[in-house]
């Protein structure tokens, strides 16, 4: 793809703002966005739609599905953040990290789907181990996660921007969250993660965390056999890094920046771990990885405009 055309659907909002951020002053693309009086209108998204090589939706899910009803050609490629298409037949899921053959079936792909941003820090932690044998496919995981307010998009923004907000919050008590098919799918489990989610007072960035009881593992793996199968499945790997165990992480760890920090914290003795992973709910949880399978689709340089 030559000079490829880049259409932001969705480009007001807070994930398309932090795209038109990264692909900014970008001279091996070119960006089109609607103005503001004509963004919401079909007509007008359909013919940008159309038009372009390659669409971004930043869109809530219905307004995604029926972008995909206004492409109407063969040729216009699709990276969609929403989560309509997770685990639908037909998408690629955008994660190129994530195995061994990512980058290479995104890189073919006409439909990507961008993962979402508690999966990506649950899935990176949990699917090599997975892969490996550590974790059964049947064993009961549990998420624990707390995300930067952005998470929420422009409403959750003006919530916790206003009077009274919560310092904390947590939510999806109910036990389904619409993240949990798509984190069960992807990290190759029989058995759904219990997912327990929260919100801070804090803009942006997110910890994701997955307790597990070594001693409870059909191998009982030590704390350096599970780091070992983490950095050998990322090795090479620019955005994912695994870091050295710490006693203290702060939500702030890797935002403003598109990077994935995993950690394995834990007690030998006790068999006890806790899986940490740290990144931006809107770096690598969205739009720094709806850039990157941008570059990767288009087949330009997979870093540009990416915050390493
Ligand atoms: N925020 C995050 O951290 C993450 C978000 N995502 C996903 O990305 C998508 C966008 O989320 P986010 O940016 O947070 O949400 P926002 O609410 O901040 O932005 C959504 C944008 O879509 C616009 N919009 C809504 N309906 C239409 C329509 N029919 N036609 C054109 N534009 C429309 C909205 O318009 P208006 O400005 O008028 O409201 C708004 O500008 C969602 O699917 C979300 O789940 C994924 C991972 C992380
Ligand atoms: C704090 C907050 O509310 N976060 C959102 C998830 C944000 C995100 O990942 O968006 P997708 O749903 O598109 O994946 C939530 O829990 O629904």
């Amino acid at each position: 793809m030559l000079m490829p055309s880049i259409f932001i659907d969705g480009a007001a909002g807070t994930t398309g703002l932090e795209i038109r951020d990264r692909l900014a002053g970008r001279t091996d693309l070119t960006v089109v966005t609607l103005p503001e009086d004509r963004r919401k209108d079909p007509a007008a998204r359909a013919e940008a739609l159309n038009d372009a090589d390659l669409v971004i939706l930043c869109l809530p899910d219905e307004a995604a599905r029926e972008s995909l009803d206004l492409i109407r050609n063969e040729r216009t490629r699709v990276v969609d953040a929403s989560s309509a298409h997770r685990v639908a037949e037909g998408w690629t899921y955008g994660f190129p990290e994530l195995e061994p053959d990512g980058a290479e079936r995104i890189a073919a792909a006409s439909r990507v789907s961008n993962p979402g941003c508690y999966p990506t820090g649950f899935l990176a932690l949990v699917r090599p181990l997975v892969r490996a044998g550590l974790i059964p496919a049947d064993h009961p995981l549990t998420v624990n996660a707390v995300s930067g307010y952005s998470g929420g998009g422009k409403s959750m923004i003006a919530e916790f921007e206003g009077a009274d907000a919560p310092a904390w919050r947590g939510y999806a008590y109910s036990l389904a969250h619409k993240h949990v098919p798509e984190m069960t799918v992807h990290a190759g489990l029989s058995t759904p993660p219990l997912f327990a989610p929260s919100v801070a007072n804090t803009y942006r960035g997110m910890v994701v965390e997955v307790p597990l009881a070594l001693h409870a593992l059909p191998l009982r793996p030590s704390l350096n056999a599970v780091r070992s199968v983490l950095a050998e499945a990322y090795d090479g790997c620019p955005l994912v890094a695994v870091a050295p165990a710490a006693d203290l992480i702060a939500i702030e760890a890797d935002a403003g920046t598109d990077r994935l920090t995993l950690r394995v914290c834990g007690n030998d003795g006790t068999g006890q771990a806790r899986l940490v992973a740290t990144l931006d709910n809107l770096g690598k949880g969205a739009g720094g990885a709806a850039v990157q399978n941008l570059n990767i689709m288009a087949g330009l340089d997979p870093l540009a405009g990416l915050i390493v």
